[in-house]
């Protein structure tokens, strides 16, 4: 489903700023993985889930998505296999736009050019059914502008959009970070949900440990461009936050500084 084979990426080569972001990444998730990734500050989660997206291109190495090399698709072609959910709920969705018509552009977003975008009665239908899941009564609010709504509304229409239309890839990346824990707690439900249903194959970055634990059926723990620790679904269950602790400072031979991810414990 997914195969990132070897990736390189080196950011400001061969001056005073290099940086080696992705060392020699090899990552295979197979149809329905769910892959929890933590990780300190700087280890490079972003850039992975950025050169799967398209965002960025690896100096060397391949990605293959459905067992199409993808490496040198654009961004916007790949789109149609990859759905994304950023850590800022305001940048899924379309403020100035209505719910109706955010679930539009979603919905067309892998529809051959040529069929029309307008929204019917049966397409507003399931429109309406898709909200339903997430139980936050937006099934009755079609016409409200997003931007009106709060941020745990928005990602949560997010994710439903990035959903929507069965990606091959979901990439998610610190999608809940930047909410409160009670919105938090409702968007990983909806998550968990949204995933089960369709059986996405997943990419999760977050930097609550607990959260990496709870969901998903793998973990892969990176540091500094690489992937340092891969847990198999067999040993996931009896993962705990201070067996995680301890298995990096055994690789490490030091304790795991992040800030922020000591804080999300
Ligand atoms: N566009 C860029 N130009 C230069 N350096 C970059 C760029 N993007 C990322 N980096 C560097 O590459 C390294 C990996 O960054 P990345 O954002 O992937 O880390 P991360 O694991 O997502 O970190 P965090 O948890 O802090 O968000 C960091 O040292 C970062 O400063």
């Amino acid at each position: 489903m997914l195969k990132l084979q070897s990736i390189n990426k080196i950011f400001n080569e061969a001056t005073a700023d290099e940086k080696i972001a992705l060392d020699h990444i090899n990552l295979e998730l197979k149809a329905g993985d769910f892959v929890t990734v933590i990780g300190s500050n700087g280890a490079g989660k972003s850039t992975m889930l950025n050169m799967i997206s398209g965002a960025l291109t690896p100096d060397s190495g391949d990605i293959v998505v459905d067992g199409k090399k993808v490496t040198k698709l654009p961004e916007f072609k790949r789109s149609e296999l990859i759905g994304r959910v950023f850590q800022d709920p305001m940048s899924g969705t379309a403020p100035t736009m209505t719910i109706e018509e955010n679930l539009a552009l979603a919905y067309s977003r892998n529809k051959k050019r040529g069929l029309k975008i307008g929204v019917d009665k049966k397409r507003r239908e399931y429109f309406k059914q898709s909200l339903e899941i997430l139980h936050l009564n937006l099934e009755n609010r079609l016409n409200a502008k997003v931007g009106m709504l709060s941020g745990g509304e928005r990602q949560a229409l997010s994710l439903l959009m990035a959903t929507f239309t069965k990606p091959s890839i979901l990439l998610l990346d610190e999608h809940t970070a930047a909410l409160d824990p009670s919105r938090a707690e409702l968007i990983t439900n909806i998550t968990k949900q949204l995933v089960e249903k369709d059986q996405l194959t997943t990419l999760m970055v977050t930097h609550n440990m607990q959260q990496a634990l709870d969901l998903g059926n793998r973990l892969i723990m990176m540091d500094k461009g690489q992937i340092i620790l891969e847990v198999k679904e067999a040993d996931k269950q009896d993962l705990t936050i201070a067996k995680l602790m301890d298995e990096f400072q055994r690789i490490r031979g030091e304790k795991l500084t992040s800030d922020r991810t000591l804080l999300s414990v």
